[in-house]
């Protein structure tokens, strides 16, 4: 399974808003940040969504880590959010390049919030809460957005 493929825009699943998953700690949930991560990692993200392995539930994964173009971005353990929710933006909004995995060869300057304050299930089932600021921020909004069928040149000013 090292090469779980991504899918590529114009995919329809990349298009759908992406079901709840029902039972977030649950044995499907577990397989699926699994094959997630190694997507996530095989590929060299800084984040990924469960519709970019073609799989149309509510899970995403934020993996902030330095790199060459965001060389002061935090580097932080890789987050797993199944079934999150946005609580609050922050008014401020700021422009940051973006690339996504499912979009290859393309780069997009992109205005979004530069805070996000958010809800979301962990892999025990727990409830949890977390304010994002920065590149964390920008990464999750990003993904929320491929859980509602949206790709970043969408959002290009
Ligand atoms: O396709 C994805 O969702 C992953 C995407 C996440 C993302 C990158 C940059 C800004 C917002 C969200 C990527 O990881 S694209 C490839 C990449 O590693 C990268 C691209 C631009 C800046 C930093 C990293
Ligand atoms: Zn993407």
């Amino acid at each position: 399974h090292e090469h779980i493929g991504i899918a590529l825009r114009g995919e329809k699943v990349l298009s759908l808003r992406a079901e709840a998953a029902e039972d977030p700690s649950g044995p499907l949930i577990r397989q699926l940040a699994k094959d997630m991560l190694i997507a996530m990692k095989t590929h060299g993200g800084v984040g990924i969504a469960a519709p970019q392995i073609r799989v149309s539930k509510r899970v995403l994964i934020i993996h902030s880590k330095p790199n060459e173009r965001y060389p002061d971005a935090p580097e932080m353990e890789p987050v797993i959010m199944v079934n999150p929710e946005i609580i609050s933006y922050s008014e401020c909004f700021d422009s940051m390049w973006e690339g996504c995995l499912s979009v290859p060869g393309l780069r997009g300057l992109v205005p979004r919030q530069t805070g996000v304050s958010v809800r979301y299930h962990d892999l025990t089932g727990k409830e949890q809460e977390a304010c994002l600021q920065g590149f964390p921020a920008r990464i999750f909004q990003h993904e929320f957005d491929h859980l509602e069928g949206i790709l970043f040149p969408l959002r290009v000013a």
